[in-house]
């Protein structure tokens, strides 16, 4: 089934770049890891991120995320400017707004699945149930397990039922099927693709493989620290019917 492009999104961007650059210094030695991006995500806009290893995609993803500055340039999060904000205040930003799911999974072993999503919620202000945040990746049934005893795939949707119960109003994922294999990587695609579509979280999506942006309503393409195409994406696919 093909899926259409989003007739319209809400006008409001949920981030807005301005001539963001990022120089990495280590003693005499510069990486421009960023060369003036200019770029505006919309609300509920599920975007795929593609590019070369090194053309600054991570990079880009930790300073919408708050973890990093822009060395040159400005960044918005809806109206608020997150270019100079205190490190107290880049905190309050992420713990209030920004859900991560990153390559490798980073589950507390000695936790089962409900309690590591329940330590997040004990801090978050409005969270949902880590019951229903699992149910919604499709893990209800094995809440009560161990890392241990769930797949790859499995425990990555354990960080993503971790990352959206606190309501993220965007979720910033860094090659979450970077370790998996198809099917099971389908799987991990498909949590994200309904958390976009039933709660409309924002959601930047990084992968190096390209088949991956059919599920997005949106490609942009770094090479060299620069956007070389951003575009809609008209063909959009369920996860499930992807093939690489
Ligand atoms: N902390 C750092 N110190 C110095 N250079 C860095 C640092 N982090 C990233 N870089 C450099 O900045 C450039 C962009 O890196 P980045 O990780 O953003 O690329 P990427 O597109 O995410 O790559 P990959 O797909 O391999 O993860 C690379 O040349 C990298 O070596």
């Amino acid at each position: 089934m093909i899926l259409q492009p989003e007739a319209s999104f809400p006008a409001r961007p949920v981030f807005r770049t301005e001539g963001v650059t990022r120089v990495y210094r280590t003693g005499a030695v510069e990486v421009r890891a960023l060369r003036g991006i200019d770029l505006s995500l919309r609300e509920g806009e599920m975007v795929v991120l593609l590019g070369a290893s090194g053309s600054g995609k991570s990079t880009l993803l930790n300073i919408l995320g708050g973890l990093d500055r822009p060395t040159e340039g400005r960044v918005f999060f809806r109206d608020t400017e997150l270019t100079h904000a205190t490190e107290a205040e880049l905190t309050a930003y992420r713990r209030a707004h920004v859900g991560f799911v990153f390559q490798f999974y980073n589950l507390v072993p000695s936790l089962t699945a409900r309690e590591n999503v329940a330590l997040v919620t004990e801090i978050a202000a409005r969270p949902m149930p880590p019951e229903e945040a699992l149910e919604r990746v499709g893990l209800g049934p094995r809440m009560n397990h161990f890392p241990a005893e769930l797949s790859g795939g499995e425990q990555q949707r354990v960080a993503i039922a971790r990352a959206i119960a606190k309501r993220p109003d965007v979720l910033l994922c860094d090659e979450p099927t970077g370790a998996l294999d198809i099917a099971t990587g389908a799987q991990v695609l498909e949590a994200l693709h309904s958390v976009n579509r039933d709660l409309g979280t924002a959601t930047v999506l990084i992968t190096h493989n390209a088949v991956i942006q059919r599920i997005a309503h949106r490609v942009v393409v770094l090479a060299d620290g620069r956007i070389v195409r951003d575009e809609p994406v008209t063909d959009r696919l369920q996860p499930a019917e992807l093939t690489w």
